[in-house]
């Protein structure tokens, strides 16, 4: 379990993030664009720029360190060197590569292939491998499928579901499309302007939802007219 007890983001002149959620099992963060999504994402890897001041009071059951996280980035090309083959971007044995392409449903055949002779859909495949080769304790997910079509966004969101439910991993989801999460996310927080305006089970959230704000975001992504009010 994770507990964001206290982070708070600022800039010289401006309060950017100030928020506080738990992460038990799988959690989805969502927000309109400049709602702090991707700062608090950067506070959990340590990777905030230097020019913001940051006040942490974290708790979690493990070590939060480069071993124990796994982040998925929106745009699975950026991650991986095009000019070198898949098996020599992985840091683990030729066992362990083999397990987790399995893992991911792909043949290990692409293990001696260059990304570019990978579809965009493999290629993110190919980044959860990499992620979950280092028996991470906490999967972070910044839109994972917003660079993909809409047969490998359905795949790629089917595979965490899967890989969710067969490895013990946290999980926290960034996204503005909350339809891409209801499946996979137990629970849901809501930023605003770098604030929690609401949160709580993703199943009371989407039949109830407290917030306009929130109302509005589930009408502009939710297809499944069950959830509209
Ligand atoms: N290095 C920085 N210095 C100053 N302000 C910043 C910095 N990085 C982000 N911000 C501001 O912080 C706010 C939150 O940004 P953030 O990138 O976390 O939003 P987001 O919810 O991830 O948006 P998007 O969905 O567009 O990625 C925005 O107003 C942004 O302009």
């Amino acid at each position: 379990m994770l507990k964001i007890n206290k982070l708070k983001i600022s800039s010289p002149n401006k309060q950017l993030v100030d928020i506080s959620f738990d992460i038990k099992d799988s959690s989805a963060l969502i927000g309109e664009s400049g709602s702090g999504k991707s700062l608090t994402l950067k506070a959990l890897l340590n990777l905030l720029p230097s020019s913001l001041q940051v006040e942490k009071d974290i708790y979690s059951t493990f070590e939060l360190n480069y071993d124990t996280i796994g982040f998925i980035p929106q745009n699975p090309f950026t991650s991986l060197s095009m000019m070198t083959k898949i098996k020599d971007q992985f840091f683990c044995s030729n066992e362990k590569k083999e397990e987790v392409l399995k893992l991911v449903d792909l043949d290990i055949s692409l293990l001696n292939k260059f990304p570019s002779q990978l579809s965009g859909g493999q290629i993110q495949r190919i980044v959860i491998a990499i992620a979950l080769s280092r028996n991470i304790k906490l999967l972070l997910l910044d839109e994972p499928t917003t660079a993909l079509d809409e047969e490998n966004k359905t795949n790629i969101i089917n595979l965490i579901n899967d890989l969710k439910s067969r490895l013990n991993i946290l999980i926290l989801f960034v996204t503005h499309d909350i339809e891409s999460i209801k499946d996979i996310c137990n629970e849901i927080i809501i930023l605003k302007d770098g604030q929690v305006i609401e949160k709580g089970f993703t199943i009371d959230v989407l039949s109830t939802p407290k917030e306009d704000y929130t109302k509005k975001l589930i009408n502009s992504t939710f297809k499944n007219k069950q959830f509209r009010n």
